[in-house]
């Protein structure tokens, strides 16, 4: 399952970029393509002037462009929009009031004191203020978010790190050298751009230096306003380079804090900064919001632009100013990191806080977490963790038989899949404990560790280990399976006893990854004869004599095994679960509020509380009984 996701503007130089990234995308599926009234009606590939390198995705060559408006994208749970800006005032406005998600790359909403301007690796705090957006324009789901101008974006990127260690920035003097790709389709024309430099671009020096005040500043106490940077001064002189993509930037800061920071000081903060896009375990967030290359020469649009798959910032040059405090040079890819792939990030971060909902793909059936191992002889002690809810498909990418999509295992190819951690209630559940197990350097949970990072076989297995045993994790239901022939790498004997390991290909795993992790049609077809079983109103409870409400879903809890008729309500199998564990009477001495497992009062099958939990949610997404029956009859037919 997965969450839809619309294009305006999707013929454009950003558009296409949307194009590429959301086509490898773990969570979003491109489900409608909108520009003008020039391109509608046409197929994509027919209507649009494709740019990129790598070719059109075969789903979207096909697609018929739409005209821009919401009731063309009703289905779409967000909508991602790289419209010109001379159009996107309205259309944007359009879709928001129609009660739309709307993530914007135009520039025409940035000030707006009630839209967020959102720098994913920089202030996705400012998220927080969607609330009181909502409540201004009676809006249920939608919501506008913009993205920063591309230059401001690499900007920040490297000045809130600064910004959070030393204390507030004086003055901030920026001059860009900026890509013809910043311009659009055709954009500057190749007369004015070949062998020559112009030293204007219209409205940009106004928007860095603006714009910078917003994203840097806080949100007042109430959540209902933002409060600008006061005490900072920026300056910017804008350049169009004859460069194809890529924003270099050469800046010179002056803190306010005296003496000021020195260099190494200043470089060690720039190296260790891990933004909240990484923290909450978004998929497309880099491994490093910063790259700091000390070398003389560095950073170089061709050399560095997709440093983490361009959503990295890469700073050189760090030394210090003789009129300011400290200099460097930076470059950030501007139609990723500057524009397409903030947006994306930007709706992963909604998605993790829970702004963005959709359960669908938020209790995905399955979804799990992959060990690789490099199976090339000198890497052989080299791996890398992964998540996805089709771990087959996932693999053939990171071995290059797919196109795209797993660029940071290329060099090390090829892999296999040793072990999958799955059973996680959520899939941001799953990324999280992606995050954690690659990071556990930087993860709160594991405080005081060394900064380095390591990635050998021992060390990841290690740390699997301690965190399948840590409070955090220790009460999910997951399970392990190893894919690999060698069972001695997990050590069952330390694990908490509710976790299952089971082996073999991955085949032979009880899921089909045929639809994106959607699990057999067996465990549905016992949920949905569960369902008609209770279509009356009002059932009994298993365990107390008190009614259930069959309308109030999350208020009971139903067996998993195929014929058993239990129904209880949650407080009571909660109550049944934790005494079986510890059956001493005193309240106060039980630790836990939830239990992890327990036994059914039925049939006396092993029922893992996870699992209960989220067979709930699976229910709710199911709730309209029309669907139900087309869906129920359609699993009738595929069994005969
Ligand atoms: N390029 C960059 O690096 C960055 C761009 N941005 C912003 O992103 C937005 C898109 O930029 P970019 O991709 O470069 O621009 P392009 O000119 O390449 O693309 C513009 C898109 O808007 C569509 N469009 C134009 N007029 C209309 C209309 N009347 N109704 C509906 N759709 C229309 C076009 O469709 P059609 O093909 O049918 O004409 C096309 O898909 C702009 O607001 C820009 O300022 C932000 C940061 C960086
Ligand atoms: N003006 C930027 C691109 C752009 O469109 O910016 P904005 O979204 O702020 O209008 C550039 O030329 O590189």
């Amino acid at each position: 399952m997965s969450i839809k996701a619309g294009i305006l503007g999707a013929t454009g130089t950003v558009g296409q970029r949307f194009i590429l990234l959301l086509s490898t995308h773990p969570q979003f599926t491109i489900h409608a393509l909108g520009a003008s009234s020039r391109s509608a009606g046409k197929t994509y590939k027919d209507t649009t002037k494709w740019k990129l390198s790598n070719d059109i995705p075969e789903e979207v060559k096909g697609m018929l462009v739409k005209n821009c408006e919401p009731e063309e994208f009703k289905e779409c749970d967000v909508v991602f929009s790289g419209l010109d800006a001379s159009v996107a005032g309205e259309i944007e406005l359009s879709f928001l009031l129609a009660d739309l998600v709307v993530f914007s790359n135009a520039k025409n909403y940035r000030r707006d004191p009630t839209v967020p301007l959102i720098v994913p690796t920089v202030n996705a705090s400012h998220f927080d203020l969607i609330a009181h957006q909502r409540k201004l324009h009676s809006l249920r789901k939608g919501f506008l978010v913009t993205n920063a101008n591309c230059s401001t974006t690499g900007l920040v990127v490297v000045l809130k790190p600064l910004q959070d260690a030393f204390g507030p920035l004086e003055s901030v003097i920026v001059n860009t050298l900026q890509a013809i790709s910043g311009a659009g389709y055709p954009g500057v024309a190749s007369l004015d751009i070949f062998d020559n430099i112009v030293p204007y671009i219209s409205g940009e020096e106004e928007k860095i230096e603006w714009e910078t005040l917003k994203i840097l500043g806080g949100i007042n106490e109430t959540k209902s306003a933002f409060q600008l940077l006061s005490e900072t001064k920026v300056s910017a002189t804008c350049n169009r380079v004859p460069v194809l993509d890529g924003h270099t930037e050469c800046v010179s800061v002056r803190f306010k804090r005296r003496p000021p920071p020195s260099v190494e000081e200043v470089i060690k903060v720039l190296e260790g900064y891990v933004s909240d896009a990484q923290k909450i375990g978004c998929s497309s967030a880099p491994e490093k919001a910063i790259v700091v290359n000390r070398q003389d020469d560095r950073p170089q649009p061709r050399l560095d632009r997709d440093n983490g798959d361009g959503y990295s910032v890469t700073v050189g040059r760090v030394r210090e100013c003789g009129v300011l405090d400290i200099k460097f040079t930076l470059l950030a890819h501007n139609t990723i990191l500057g524009a397409a792939g903030s947006g994306i990030l930007n709706a992963e971060i909604a998605l993790a806080k829970g702004i963005l909902i959709n359960k669908k793909a938020e209790h995905p059936e399955f979804y799990c977490c992959y060990l690789l191992r490099s199976l090339q002889s000198k890497h052989r002690n080299y791996v890398y963790i992964g998540t996805t809810p089709n771990p087959i498909q996932r693999l053939r990418q990171h071995n290059g038989e797919i196109a795209a999509g797993a660029h940071k295992t290329e060099k090390k190819r090829p892999w296999e899949i040793l072990l999958l951690v799955h059973g996680f209630p959520t899939s941001t559940a799953a990324l999280q404990f992606e995050w954690a197990w690659t990071y556990d350097h930087y993860s709160r949970h594991f405080p005081g560790r060394l900064t380095n990072q390591k990635t050998s076989l021992k060390s990841r297995l290690d740390v699997l280990h301690e965190m399948l045993r840590l409070d955090a994790w220790n009460r999910w239901p997951l399970a392990l399976h190893l894919v690999a022939a060698d069972s001695n790498l997990i050590n069952t004997d330390i694990l908490p006893k509710h976790i299952k390991v089971t082996s073999g290909p991955l085949q032979t795993m009880r899921y089909t990854f045929a639809d994106k992790g959607r699990a057999e049609s067996e465990k549905k077809h016992e949920q949905l004869q569960k369902y008609f079983f209770h279509r009356e109103k009002k059932t009994k409870c298993s365990l107390c004599p008190e009614p259930i409400s069959i309308e109030d879903h999350r208020s009971y809890f139903i067996c998993r095994e195929k014929y058993c008729k239990m129904i209880s309500h949650r407080r009571c199998l909660s109550k049944a679960f934790l005494q079986e564990h510890d059956p001493s009477p005193s309240p106060s001495s039980k630790k836990y509020l939830l239990p992890v497992a327990g036994q059914c009062p039925v049939c006396k099958s092993k029922l893992l509380w996870g699992h209960l939990a989220r067979d709930v949610e699976v229910r709710i997404d199911a709730i309209h009984i029309e669907s139900l029956v087309s869906h129920y009859n359609r699993l009738q037919v595929n069994d005969d």
